[in-house]
């Protein structure tokens, strides 16, 4: 099938590479020309495990162009994919103008029958709108459906969510365009939800809603855990083993950032607004979430009270292990609001180096940590989880590490002449 997909962002560029891997002839368009030129030489301008090489075999066989002229791609292609990004608006709401400019410059390119499927999350109603909005722009009914196709994909794991999906969730009315999108995800053999196109819309939403409040829920259970000296892990896998609860997103820590939950969240809590819903879980769930790395800082203070002057280390900058995305990262929250106390900070990561006020960013793990009084993991990326412990516990000056993500096991550093600090940890 040939398939065009608008934005080449996290999402635009794993469904272009997952369905020219399925065999489809995918034209992925682009605005930002700088970014197509990156990828027309095979170069991904994200760091996703897996995308690169993708990208680079289907670039080799013709099956996937980069381009940012949209006439040619709507032009050659049955199926339209929109992957623009929906961010939050200072009230809560969603800022629809990327999506937008798409509907208004593809209504000028339909001359034949489309199948408009929107992978981008946007709010109750917004697919009915595109349909309003195709037709009041002179474009016939009869030349195009429009179907709701939520992403659930992760980044770090993007690839194989979207090769081996747990549902394939399609919101539309009637049954060509539903069956034109089982047809092209076939060969990935999940199971299918159909929906309404706002049913589609709210799957998105409530899944993401209900994702933070797990962890703002393990969160919350961590705090009482840290007060009663008890270990949130232990309480995570025992309330996990009950199939109802389900072990995964139980992970105590500093808390979720990224470009989805936070936005999403927000999106919804407006959204039940504008309805005269009080939507108190989610703002509960945001509320846990937005002290997090307050608490944390509180709890670093407490048990070093004297850190100025002290060389503090910190390790991660991603909102996530195996992502360059810095959106709503907890850890850049934390880095600011300790250089914003006056703490001069050093900081490594696997993949991102940006520049931040009062911080030295370090190429090398082992040299960031030299002399350091403390060490803090903020990002849980495996090769801190693999860190050569007796090597850091020579180069550290000090001996505290203090891991925000839980992800070391205490007495795997206590060998080394390391202090533990976790968060509802003994
Ligand atoms: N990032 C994720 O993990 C993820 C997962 C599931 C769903 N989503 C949703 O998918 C959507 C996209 O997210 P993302 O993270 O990939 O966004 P992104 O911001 O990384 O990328 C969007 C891309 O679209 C391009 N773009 C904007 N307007 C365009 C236009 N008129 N024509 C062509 N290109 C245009 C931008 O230049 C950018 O490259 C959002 O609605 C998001 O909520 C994201
Ligand atoms: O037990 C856990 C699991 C995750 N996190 C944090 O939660 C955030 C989000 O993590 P994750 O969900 O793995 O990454 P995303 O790429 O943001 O993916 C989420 O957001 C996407 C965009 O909507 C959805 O498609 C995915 O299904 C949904 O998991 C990160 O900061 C994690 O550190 C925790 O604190 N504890």
């Amino acid at each position: 099938m040939n398939v065009c997909v608008i934005g080449a962002g996290y999402v635009g560029l794993t469904t272009s590479a997952v369905l020219a891997d399925l065999g489809n002839y995918v034209y992925c368009v682009e605005k930002d020309e700088q970014k197509v030129e990156t990828l027309k030489n095979g170069h991904c301008p994200i760091f996703e495990p897996q995308l690169e090489p993708l990208i680079k075999t289907h670039l080799k066989n013709d099956r996937l162009y980069f381009t940012s002229n949209l006439a040619k791609a709507i032009n050659d292609s049955s199926i339209i994919f929109i992957a623009v990004g929906t961010p939050t608006l200072s009230d809560g709401s969603t800022n629809l103008s990327f999506l937008e400019s798409v509907i208004e410059e593809l209504s000028s390119c339909i001359h034949s029958y489309k199948v408009i499927t929107t992978k981008s999350t946007v709010p109750i109603g917004t697919n009915q709108k595109i349909i309003d909005e195709l037709i009041s722009l002179g474009v016939p009914s009869h030349l195009f459906d429009v179907v709701s196709n939520p992403e659930f994909l992760r980044e770090g794991s993007a690839i194989q969510d979207m090769l081996q999906p747990d549902r394939i969730v399609i919101g539309g009315k009637g049954n060509e365009p539903i069956h034109s999108i089982k047809q092209l995800y076939e060969p990935l053999k999940a199971p299918y939800l159909v929906t309404s196109l706002e049913g589609a819309e709210m799957i998105k939403y409530a899944s993401n809603a209900f994702l933070a409040t797990k962890i703002s829920f393990i969160n919350e259970m961590s705090k009482i855990c840290d007060s009663y000296n008890i270990d949130i892990e232990k309480v995570a896998e025992g309330i996990g083993m009950d199939p109802r609860i389900g072990p995964h997103f139980l992970g105590a820590g500093l808390g979720y950032g990224g470009s989805c939950f936070p936005k999403d969240l927000k999106a919804l809590t407006y959204l039940a607004k504008q309805k005269q819903i009080i939507p108190y879980l989610l703002e509960a769930t945001k509320t846990i979430n937005d002290q997090q790395v307050e608490f944390f800082i509180e709890k670093l203070m407490k048990t070093e009270p004297d850190l100025i002057d002290k060389k503090i280390t910190i390790w991660g900058l991603s909102f996530k292990p195996n992502t360059d995305d810095i959106r709503e990262s907890q850890s850049i929250k934390m880095i600011k609001l300790l250089s914003a106390k006056g703490y001069h900070l050093h900081v490594h990561d696997p993949v991102v180096n940006i520049p931040l006020s009062n911080t030295t960013f370090y190429e090398s793990l082992y040299d960031s940590i030299e002399q350091s009084d403390v060490l803090i993991i903020a990002t849980d990326w495996e090769l801190y989880k693999q860190a050569d412990w007796s090597l850091v516990s020579k180069k550290m000056k000090g001996n505290l590490l203090f891991d925000c993500r839980n992800c070391i096991l205490p007495e795997t550093i206590s060998h080394f002449g390391l202090h533990y600090l976790g968060v509802g940890r003994l």
